[in-house]
């Protein structure tokens, strides 16, 4: 068979200020070199010379501040770069200051000594669908590891819907210390060491993860509000561990569902009011939402700086069918990688600073025992909508009660499950509590992939050999179909 004729190449001028734009099909791939000037995606510098491959869809932007030459549909002179840019100094500038006051540094002369002032920023980003809230948080992010500072912040993401590091139906905080890499939608934040192989070269975060279980807000809104407060006050803890990488400060990227006018008003509200509690908001940026500013500027603007920045134009709207796909392919990408095809013709392309077979993963498939593993859901399917229950009846109970799951009942849901493992209990007997399960972290996810209720025994997939035997685990309503 003859050989592919190599990929069609193309090579742009980007102007100072400008980006190129591009969104991937799928089963294709893409790969751009900078030839020449300095350019970044979504904040983190591409290196001049080297090949950066995207596939699975992909959809970002290479901007320039000075102008380049990157090789490879179009080309836009309008950005918000430089509102973002300006945002990102503000912010710089709490940095700075926190630091002063940590180390009792005097601060720069003319500087003003409001305590408000000194301190580290925490941001909450707001805004409805497709308004680029994650491409905001990552370019703020990324300006503060570029900084020079040494900064760390941490990022946190409470958008089960997003996947961030892990799959969907999660919630999510990190420490950032490097770049975050842009290449596909399955990593959206670039990859975390919890299914990475040992090999990676780059910065691969260690996030600390809740299961929620859904991906839609709406399911359970009192556990949502519960695991926001849980991972609230284990950036507090990680915070106060820590006082000089407190000055580094925290961005939280939130659900669309906070921000589109389509959610229940109660909802939305009752959800941002956990962040800005449990994170200890002192900023909140709304992107190109004129109504939702003023709502946040009335209802937080006496304490909390409430700042309105603009949408790029460039923000791709996602329809309901792409979203369906990004959550498939997270899904896959947990067990088995990327394995990312190049374009022909191209050698030697990194997937956000790893070689690409390293993010290739073997998973292996384990015949267990239904005892081995104990299984839970939070709250029970048929949950009465609080309007039908009798005056003060205790809603509550139903939704974060956890409900055992019997894998030999027809019923169980199992089948195709997604399952998160959870941290241990307490050893400490005087230290557990009835609703502990609740707020276990997570350290990895299987996949149901049959269930025997004759030999009573389940099969499922792990990215990893070790065994589950004795582990507690949580059920939600994702699921997974092998191909
Ligand atoms: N300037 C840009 N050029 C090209 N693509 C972009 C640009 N900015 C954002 N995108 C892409 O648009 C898509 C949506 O952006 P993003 O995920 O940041 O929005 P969001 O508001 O967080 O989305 P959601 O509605 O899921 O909450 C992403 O695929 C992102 O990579």
């Amino acid at each position: 068979m003859a050989d592919a004729a190599p990929a069609p190449s193309r090579e742009w001028h980007l102007e100072p200020e400008t980006e190129y734009r591009f969104e991937l099909d799928p089963q294709t791939s893409l790969a751009i070199k900078l030839v020449r000037g300095r350019a970044e995606i979504f904040g983190a510098e591409l290196v001049e010379g080297k090949t950066y491959l995207f596939a699975m869809e992909c959809k970002a932007a290479v901007f320039t501040w000075n102008g380049c030459q990157p090789s490879t549909e179009y080309i836009s002179e309008e950005t918000p770069m430089a509102a973002y840019a300006n945002v990102h100094t503000a912010l710089e500038q709490m940095r700075v200051r926190a630091l002063s006051k940590t180390r009792g540094s005097p601060l720069p002369p003319g500087e003003e000594v409001d305590p408000k002032l000194c301190e580290a920023p925490r941001v909450l980003v707001l805004g409805p669908e497709n308004s680029g809230k994650t491409t905001v948080c990552k370019i703020l992010i990324n300006y503060a590891v570029r900084a020079g500072q040494e900064w760390s912040p941490m990022l946190a993401n409470v958008d089960p819907s997003e996947g961030a590091w892990v799959i969907p139906g999660t919630l999510s905080v990190a420490s950032v210390s490097g770049p975050l890499p842009t290449y596909s939608p399955a990593s959206p934040l670039g990859t975390a060491s919890t299914t990475a192989p040992v090999g990676l070269t780059s910065h691969a975060l260690a996030p600390l993860v809740s299961w929620y279980g859904h991906t839609d807000t709406r399911k359970n809104p009192l556990l949502l509000d519960r695991l926001i407060r849980n991972l609230g006050e284990n950036v507090n803890d990680r915070f106060d561990l820590k006082p000089e990488g407190k000055a580094s400060g925290l961005i939280v990227d939130t659900p669309s569902s906070f921000g589109s006018s389509s959610s229940p008003t109660d909802h939305r509200q009752k959800l941002i009011k956990a962040c800005v509690d449990a994170f200890r908001i002192n900023v909140i940026l709304v992107v190109g939402h004129e109504k939702l500013n003023v709502e946040m500027q009335r209802a937080y603007g006496s304490y909390v700086t409430v700042v309105k920045i603009p949408k790029s134009g460039g923000v791709v709207e996602l329809d309901s069918s792409y979203r369906e796909r990004v959550q498939r392919y997270q899904l896959q990408t947990y067990m088995y990688g990327h394995p990312v095809q190049p374009p022909v013709g191209v050698t030697g392309g990194t997937l956000g600073g790893e070689t690409p077979s390293h993010l290739v993963l073997s998973p292996s498939s384990t015949v267990m025992k239904f005892g081995d593993l104990s299984i839970y859901r939070i709250g029970t399917e048929n949950m009465a909508p609080s309007s039908a229950l009798p005056i003060n009846a205790m809603r509550q109970v139903s939704e974060m009660q956890p409900v055992p799951v019997n894998p030999a009942s027809p019923g169980s849901g199992l089948h195709g499950a997604v399952l998160a493992l959870l941290a241990p209990f307490n050893p400490d007997e005087n230290e557990r509590y009835d609703e502990e399960i609740l707020d276990l972290s997570v350290i990895g996810f299987v996949y149901v992939m049959q269930v025997d209720v004759k030999q009573k025994k389940m099969t499922i997939l792990s990215p990893n050999q070790g065994s589950v035997a004795g582990k507690t685990a949580l059920a939600g309503s994702l699921e997974y179909q092998d191909q």
